[in-house]
């Protein structure tokens, strides 16, 4: 099992390079299968998440070429709509493979999906999108099973603001037949990148990235080249960084608007933040302020950026609430933080956090991607040495983290050995 050995103490600084975002890329590489012509796709970030979609894509029959970050997805030979559980049992987005095949083949058979445990994570809402439209579904041996004669447009009202279902329904409704609304969709990045992306193969969206899509189905799609928009979330990830280990960092390759949430809060909490067209520099020099921060749908505040800011918040002056409103189980760094010395009470869906002056390096888990990310920046704000246990789940979404850090000059390591961690501890000192 692979670990992060971290010393730290080292402030962050110099220039990083975000990859492409993994949530906009499971959208997209999903619906590259809707056409039978060859879809050309850059910018995709090396991370295990894309490995295994683009796994389950081989494995329906789609031939899948990849150099470097660009694929290239041909759907023509697919020979079957029923996904392997294999290869998807530990990702959220194999369920996009459902709107896909719906949408393409007007059948799809897809195992249940995994994906961080971050709470309940139902897919009604996907469901009620695809009935909507004219599809049965059923769950029969752990996967969901959705069959439609003809897919035809309607209107559909989500009760829940919600990315997956939105992406999902979008791909659906790209080839049914007629006018399909989207009330209450979600507004994320990636939601537009997706809809853009299936534009640019001859789809008919509108509105995507306000809370009415509009969607004409076409009946066929064609091939297109495109590039993927940058990783909000591991963007703010280096963000938080630089800020808990009084650094100074350029984030390069972003779409500043895209941050302005984390950015607000990097601001409010004493960090100088400087955006360009196409980077973000972020200046500590100081102990953090306290604030309150409560997680929402874009452009509120995300969840997926909740445990970074609940570690820098750990260790500012003063005490500071963080309110988790999409999930209800993602406050499981804080156990592992407290180990660190970090001072926090989880009452139902809020953090109450007491700052602390300094962490002390510890053994922790990481729990899911996103608090596994959070603990390696504790561990670089902390005295002494840290090891992160579980880094398979920090895997699946940030690509060579540990190399993107070191050349910000961190003390890392991906060890799995002890006498690589001897090794570590010698070296550093
Ligand atoms: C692969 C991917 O893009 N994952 C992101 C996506 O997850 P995901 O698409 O799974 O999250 P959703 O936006 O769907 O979830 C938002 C809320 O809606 C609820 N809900 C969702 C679907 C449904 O059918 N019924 C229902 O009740 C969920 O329990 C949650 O409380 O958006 C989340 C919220 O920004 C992010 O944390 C995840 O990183
Ligand atoms: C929770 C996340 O991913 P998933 O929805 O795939 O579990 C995430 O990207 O932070």
């Amino acid at each position: 099992m692979e670990q992060y050995i971290i010393k730290g103490g080292n402030p962050l600084v110099g220039e990083v390079e975000i990859g492409g975002a993994k949530n906009a890329a499971l959208g997209i590489l999903a619906a590259a299968i809707m056409t039978d012509d060859t879809v050309v796709i850059e910018n995709l970030p090396d991370v295990q998440d894309i490995h295994a979609l683009l796994g389950a894509i081989r494995g329906i029959g789609a031939t899948v070429e990849a150099h470097g970050k660009t694929v290239q997805i041909n759907g023509s030979s697919i020979g079957s709509v029923s996904v392997d559980y294999e290869y998807i049992k530990k990702i959220r987005a194999s369920y996009y493979l459902l709107g896909a095949l719906l949408g393409k083949y007007k059948r799809a058979e897809v195992p249940l999906p995994g994906g961080c445990n971050i709470g309940s994570r139902p897919i009604d809402l996907h469901l009620k999108g695809f009935k909507a439209l004219g599809a049965k579904t059923r769950i029969s041996h752990g996967s969901i099973i959705a069959e439609a004669e003809c897919l035809r447009g309607n209107h559909i009202y989500l009760d829940t603001v919600s990315v997956g279902a939105t992406i999902n329904i979008m791909m659906a409704a790209s080839m049914a037949e007629g006018r399909t609304v989207i009330e209450n969709a979600a507004k994320e990045p990636h939601v537009v990148d997706v809809a853009n992306f299936l534009n640019s193969m001859g789809a008919n969206i509108k509105g995507a990235g306000t809370d009415i899509i509009r969607i004409r189905g076409v009946e066929r799609l064609h091939a297109t080249e495109y590039s993927i928009i940058p990783d909000q979330i591991e963007a703010g990830t280096f963000m938080f960084a630089a800020a808990v280990t009084k650094g100074d960092v350029i984030v390069k390759n972003v779409i500043p608007k895209h941050l302005e949430a984390t950015t607000a809060k990097l601001v409010e909490i004493g960090c100088q933040v400087e955006e360009f067209d196409d980077a973000v520099r972020v200046v500590a020099t100081k102990r953090l302020n306290n604030t309150n921060v409560k997680t929402l749908p874009y452009p509120g505040y995300p969840t997926d950026m909740q445990p970074q800011i609940g570690v820098a918040l750990a260790l500012a002056n003063g005490t500071s609430l963080v309110t988790e409103s999409i999930f209800e189980n993602r406050f499981k760094y804080v156990d592992e933080l407290m180990r660190m010395g970090a001072d926090i009470r989880v009452e139902g869906n809020t953090a109450v956090i007491y700052g602390t002056e300094k962490f002390t390096g510890a053994r922790v888990s990481a729990p899911d991607l996103r608090a596994g990310a959070a603990l390696v920046i504790a561990g670089l704000a902390a005295e002494g040495i840290t090891i992160v246990d579980d880094i398979v789940y920090i895997q699946r979404g940030y690509e060579h983290f540990e190399e993107k850090l070191r050349s910000l000059g961190a003390e890392i390591e991906k060890v799995s050995t002890e006498k690589e961690i001897q090794k570590f501890k010698l070296r550093v000192g």
